[in-house]
């Protein structure tokens, strides 16, 4: 075990070190603390939800792996978040699917209600949570068809859009219970496996079901919506409707969110790089942080590059403001409480990493053609002591510092995963 004492001398150093190149850690530290990350649920139990959990996974999604001690139920759930927000720095918000309703009646997807997620609710106001939510628009027999919202039957849009006009309402019901904005995130599977005849129909059907879900406004300060779209998925290789142009346009002209799911893009595109762009234009971003391995597997998130340069945007464009930042992955070959441990550890890590920068300096370098200084001093920055900075945050924050979360989540596996 780390001992209190090694990590503050530790910090005391690398605020010596930092403050050389004018970077306040305490100004840096304040501004981590502010930042919500919205831990996405459905990593606990491999997207299954407790509606009707024998329901195949569909909608192109796919999780991989047997690890032992699955959340079956709500409380499970809630109790397996709860080991997972204990070794977590700062104050976050839950991400719900509509799936994860808590109670024993029998409902579907088109007659949920706030109360059916009283639980969670309460449970957030314990633990001084946020809470996000998704209409679920797969892994239903609605979805049989492979559409949903874009359908050309009108019995399966209107189911559907039944389920996301209700999805609002209870994504209001969190945001005013727990006094903070929850976002409501569409997204949507619907698209073709071989080449399509009619590429524009889908997409104005899902614009109209779209514009009918939105028709009542609701108070933005309870909830605003975000889409999500995506280059291909499994079984729609060739044509996907909710294509980024399209949910792109859609957030712009609505005055709602655009979601930027990391593995929903080509390999080689860079995401970080469409923040600035949009953000000039939109009104915000919802981020699903992932780890796309060679498509859109949903590996939990590691220190990767494109991770690092994710953080790097958002920080040195001052965008943090009006980004939400979400995670999407969902590992079952691993204890699934070490998934969110280690996923949200790192993207807290990634954006300590970037605040711990001259950016001012930076920046007048860049502005006076000063590459030289610019590509030595990022390359400099890249050996401080970051580490020691992100232990002292760790211990600020009563959590426990660098591997010491290891064996905690042992011990919570052997005592009480097992036993499932
Ligand atoms: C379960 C989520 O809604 C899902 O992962 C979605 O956000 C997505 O990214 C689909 O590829
Ligand atoms: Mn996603």
């Amino acid at each position: 075990m780390v001992s209190e004492t090694f990590v503050k001398k530790n910090y005391e150093l690398a605020k010596e070190r930092y403050a050389a190149i004018g970077v306040d850690t305490e100004h840096v530290l304040d501004a981590l603390q502010k930042i919500k990350v919205s831990i996405h649920c459905w990593q606990g139990d491999d997207v299954l939800g407790f509606m009707n959990p024998g329901q195949e996974l569909t909608g192109g999604i796919s999780v991989s792996g047997n690890y032992p001690g699955r959340a079956t139920t709500p409380s499970q759930l809630r109790a397996d978040l709860d080991e997972a927000l204990r070794l977590i720095p700062g104050k976050h918000k839950v991400n719900l699917h509509s799936i994860y309703v808590d109670t024993d009646e029998k409902v579907d997807l088109d007659s949920i209600e706030p109360r059916h997620y009283a639980s969670w609710v309460q449970w957030a106001k314990e633990k001084g949570l946020g809470l996000d939510f998704n209409p679920t628009l797969f892994s239903h027999p609605m979805f049989e068809s492979g559409f949903s919202l874009s359908s050309t039957d009108k019995n399966i849009r209107d189911f559907w859009i039944e389920h996301c006009k209700r999805c609002r309402k209870i994504s209001a019901y969190f945001g005013e219970e727990l006094g903070q904005q929850s976002v409501d995130n569409i997204w949507i599977p619907d698209g073709f496996k071989d080449n399509p005849i009619d590429k524009i129909s889908p997409r104005e059907r899902l614009m109209e079901a779209l514009d009918e879900i939105l028709k009542e406004k609701i108070d933005t300060n309870y909830t605003i919506e975000a889409v999500e779209g995506k280059l291909f998925g499994t079984g729609v290789e060739s044509y996907t409707v909710g294509s980024h142009e399209f949910y792109m346009l859609y957030a712009l002209t609505r005055d709602i969110l655009w979601t930027i799911d990391a593995g929903h893009f080509h390999p080689t595109e860079d995401i970080s790089d469409k923040f600035s762009s949009y953000l000039l234009f939109g009104k915000g971003l919802m981020l699903h942080v992932s780890r796309p391995v060679r498509w859109d597997s949903d590996h939990v998130v590691i220190m990767d590059d494109a991770l690092i340069r994710i953080a790097r945007s958002l920080v040195r464009d001052n965008l943090l403001d009006r980004t939400n930042i979400g995670l999407d992955f969902f590992d079952a070959t691993i204890n699934r409480v070490a998934a969110w441990v280690i996923g949200t550890r790192n993207t807290l890590k990634a954006l300590l990493m970037a605040m711990l920068a001259p950016i001012d300096a930076l920046k007048d370098a860049e502005n006076q053609h000063n590459f030289t200084k610019r590509l030595a001093l990022t390359e400099e920055l890249k050996s401080y002591p970051f580490g020691a900075v992100w232990d002292y945050y760790c211990l600020k924050n009563n959590v426990p510092v660098g591997e010491d979360w290891i064996k905690e989540v042992d011990h919570f596996e052997k005592s009480i995963l097992i036993t499932r």
